[in-house]
C-alpha cells in the first residue's frame, strides 16, 4: 500500500477582517453550483448566469467543492510565492515571453497614470502544472497545486460553461469543447500580491492600483479575499465595489466569450484601486483561475444559436478576419501596460488601442 501523501506543514496567511467601511458595493446574483447537478437545479441556475452576464457581467459562486480550509491552504501556498522567495529567485522564474502570462510578473513593468507605475506581481502557474520549473519553495506543494487547477477546470469552469452554452440555446458541450484539459491553450492559475504604494504615487496615479480593463480570456475565476479595491463598471456607469463573501468566488466573462456570443455575455470592466481606509497599508493577495479558450478557437460569434439569431449579434471583426484564441492573448498581453494609448475622442478619461481592428478601451 502507498503511504499517505504527507502534506508539508506551512505558515498560515492570515487576510484582515473585511472592511467595516458602508461602501457602494455591486449588487451580484449568487450562483449555488451545487444545483447543477440535478435537471432542474440547471435550468434554474442558466437563467440565472443569463441574466447575469448580459446585464452586470460578473456573479458569485458558492458550493464549488473546495471547503474554507482547502481553500485557505490555497492562499497559504500562494503567499509562499511573495514572501519566501528571494529578489533574485524571482527574476530566475520571471516570464521569459512577454506575450504569456507563465511564472513570475515582477513589479513596475507596467505604467499605471502620470509615469507611476504598478507595485504587483503575479505568480503564473499553467494547469499542467509540471510543464515548468518552480521557485524551490514550492516544489513541495506540486500535487497539491496540480489538484487545483484539476478543481478549477473541471469542477467550475466546466460546469460554468455548460450552464453558458445552455443559455444561448446551444448544445451543452458547445463551450466545454473549447477548452480541453489537455488540449494546447493557456487556461492558468495565478498568484496575484499587491504592494500598498508611497501617498504621493497615491495621488498622481488617483489610487488606481490596476487600470479599468476587460479580461483577455473566457471566463476569470477570483478567490474572493477579504481586501477591498475591486470595483466594476455598473451598467449606469459608476464604479462599484466588491463585497468579499467567505469562500466564493466571484466570476466574469473575458472577450473570449464576449466574442463568441456575439456581444451577448458581456466582458465588464473591472480595476483595483487602494483598498478602503480599515485596509490600507496590508499587502493584498488573490488566487485566481484564468480560463482561455483552446489556442486554435477562432472568437467568432457562434452564429447558430436561436437565442443570438433573436437577439442580434455583434460584429467585433470584419468576416473571416477574427483572431483566434492565441492570436489574442498573446497580442493583448505582449501589450499590456506598456503599448502607447492614445486618448478617446468621445469618452473623457478613457484611453484606447487597436487590436485587430477593434477598439480595446483602458479606464483611470
Ligand atoms: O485583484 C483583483 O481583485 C482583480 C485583478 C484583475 O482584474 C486581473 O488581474 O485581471
Ligand atoms: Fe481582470
Amino acid at each position: 500500500m502507498l503511504p499517505a501523501q504527507i502534506s508539508p506543514p506551512l505558515k498560515a496567511y492570515i487576510p484582515p477582517p473585511p472592511t467595516a467601511e458602508d461602501l457602494d458595493f455591486a449588487d451580484l446574483a449568487v450562483i449555488d453550483l451545487s444545483k447543477a447537478s440535478t435537471l432542474e437545479g440547471q435550468a434554474e441556475l442558466v437563467q440565472q448566469t443569463r441574466k447575469a452576464l448580459s446585464e452586470v457581467g460578473f456573479f458569485y459562486v458558492v458550493n464549488h467543492g473546495y471547503s474554507p480550509s482547502q481553500t485557505a491552504r490555497i492562499f497559504d501556498i500562494a503567499n509562499l510565492a511573495f514572501d519566501q522567495v528571494s529578489d533574485e529567485e524571482k527574476k530566475e522564474y520571471a516570464r521569459k515571453d512577454q506575450a504569456v502570462y507563465q511564472g513570475y510578473k515582477l513589479r513596475k513593468e507596467w505604467v499605471i497614470d502620470a509615469g507611476v507605475r504598478d507595485e504587483i506581481e503575479h505568480y503564473s502557474i499553467h494547469r499542467n502544472v509540471v510543464a515548468q520549473e518552480h521557485p524551490a519553495v514550492l516544489r513541495p506543494f506540486i500535487p497539491e497545486l496540480a489538484a487545483f487547477t484539476r478543481q478549477n477546470h473541471y469542477q467550475v469552469l466546466h460546469p460554468i460553461l455548460r450552464l453558458l452554452a445552455k443559455g444561448l440555446e446551444l448544445p451543452e458541450d458547445t463551450f466545454t469543447k473549447m477548452h480541453g484539459f489537455d488540449a494546447p491553450g493557456y487556461s492558468s492559475m495565478r498568484f496575484q500580491k499587491y504592494h500598498p504604494r508611497a501617498d504621493a504615487d497615491e495621488v498622481l496615479a488617483k489610487n488606481v492600483w490596476l487600470k479599468g480593463h476587460t479580461d483577455i480570456g473566457t471566463v476569470t475565476i477570483l478567490y474572493s479575499q477579504p481586501i477591498g479595491g475591486l470595483q466594476i463598471l455598473s451598467p449606469d456607469n459608476k464604479w462599484r465595489w466588491i463585497k468579499h463573501v467567505d469562500n466564493a468566488l466571484v466570476v466574469n466573462v473575458g472577450n473570449g466569450i464576449e466574442f463568441l456570443s456575439g456581444g451577448y455575455y458581456r466582458a465588464t470592466k473591472h480595476r483595483v484601486v487602494q483598498p478602503p481606509a480599515d485596509q490600507q497599508n496590508i499587502p493584498r493577495l488573490g488566487v485566481f483561475y484564468f480560463s482561455m479558450a483552446n489556442d486554435d478557437v477562432k472568437l467568432s460569434p457562434l452564429v447558430q444559436s436561436p437565442l443570438l439569431q433573436r437577439e442580434g449579434i455583434k460584429k467585433y471583426f470584419t468576416d473571416g478576419e477574427a483572431p483566434t484564441m492565441e492570436e489574442w492573448r498573446r497580442e493583448r498581453t505582449s501589450r499590456y501596460g506598456t503599448s502607447q494609448l492614445k486618448p478617446s475622442v468621445t469618452e473623457e478619461g478613457v484611453e484606447e488601442e487597436i487590436i485587430h481592428g477593434t477598439v480595446i478601451k483602458h479606464f483611470n
